[in-house]
């Protein structure tokens, strides 16, 4: 005997690239968003039933319909919210929508002189009004889970935030000393070594409630989500300092420890996430030791590790495998 205990289904990874214009002032986002749904939906698995099946196909369109109307296109947190949302309370049957956008990192070319761009210092550079480059791999994350099981006449969202693909690197200020020696150990302990990771950030609000109006349970409209100080609202989710003052702390610690390994660097990471944003509960890292081994150079007579391997300067980075340190930090 067997049954069917969970199912989610959806449409990954839609690209959706959005302008709004201010005039000649343009602004743009490109988002991949993945939406997944839950509810009644068994009987299409276990029946071959598809009139429960909103087509996955269908959930393309919805994500450009939002995408088109959403006054909050340009917060990925809002606009997630937005979909989430919309989905649930348009479709009776589903009751959770799990909405991830991540946001490629489009930012102004700065230009000289003040012919296409804001107006700037005289001679200095400005930002070009509708020019634009890819500033790396690095992305911003949103999850949402809009959920209406939880509470009756109420959809509970949870909303998590951050950053994946942010590649960063420094070439001293990294020591790890004082591990546990046994016959397994061949790693040299170091003073002075190559600290570089990959950051994948995730930190996570308060939940966030929803009231649904009595009279049109059907039609929640959004508005009632962004009121400021909204019932359940206790934080700044949508305050849109929070990812960048998370990312800034992240590299500026990240920059400035005298880290004595990649945990004690991770934790005062998370700490000063949570005492500079009232609305996180929740902060969690997941760094790679992405390593660069000191090369040997001495079969071609060459001398590369003296004094000591520390003062190397030729290294090989090594793609895998990585050392994998994760941790959450939650606010007491
Ligand atoms: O910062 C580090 N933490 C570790 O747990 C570890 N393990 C290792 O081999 N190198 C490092 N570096």
């Amino acid at each position: 005997m067997s049954s069917l205990s969970r199912a989610e289904y959806g449409k990954a990874n839609v690209r959706v690239f959005r302008i709004v214009r201010d005039g000649k002032w343009h602004h743009v986002v490109e988002y991949n968003v993945t939406v997944l749904l839950q509810g009644d939906i068994s009987t299409s698995y276990t029946q071959a039933d598809n009139s429960v099946v909103v087509a996955t196909d269908s959930g393309v369109y919805l994500k450009f319909y939002i995408a088109k109307i959403s006054p909050h296109i340009l917060s990925p947190e809002k606009f997630a919210l937005h979909l989430g949302t919309f989905i649930v309370s348009k479709y009776g049957h589903i009751e959770k929508a799990d909405v991830r956008v991540e946001q490629l990192r489009w930012k102004r070319i700065s230009v000289s002189g003040n012919e296409n761009g804001k107006e700037g210092k005289e001679g200095g550079e400005v930002e070009h009004e509708h020019a634009f480059w890819r500033d790396g791999e690095e992305k911003r994350i949103v999850n949402v889970v809009v959920d209406k099981r939880k509470e009756k006449d109420t959809l509970i969202a949870s909303v998590s935030a951050g950053i994946s693909d942010l590649l960063v690197l420094k070439s001293t200020g990294s020591s790890f000393t004082d591990f546990i020696q046994d016959e397994f150990t061949t790693l040299i302990p170091v003073n002075d070594r190559i600290f570089s990771t990959s950051i994948d950030l995730t930190y996570t609000f308060q939940d966030i409630s929803i009231p649904l109006p009595k009279e049109e349970k059907k039609k929640v409209e959004f508005e009632v989500v962004v009121r400021e100080g909204g019932e359940g609202y206790k934080g700044s989710v949508w305050d849109e300092g929070v990812f960048e003052r998370a990312r800034k702390a992240t590299v500026e610690v990240f920059a400035n420890d005298e880290s004595a390994s990649v945990q004690a660097t991770l934790f005062k990471m998370g700490q000063r996430i949570i005492e500079e944003n009232g609305g996180i509960r929740e902060v969690r890292y997941a760094l790679p030791n992405k390593h660069y081994i000191p090369v040997n150079m001495e079969y071609i007579g060459i001398d590369n590790l003296t004094p000591c391997v520390a003062k190397a300067e030729v290294f090989c980075p090594i793609g895998a495998p990585s050392g994998l340190i994760s941790a959450t930090i939650s606010r007491k």
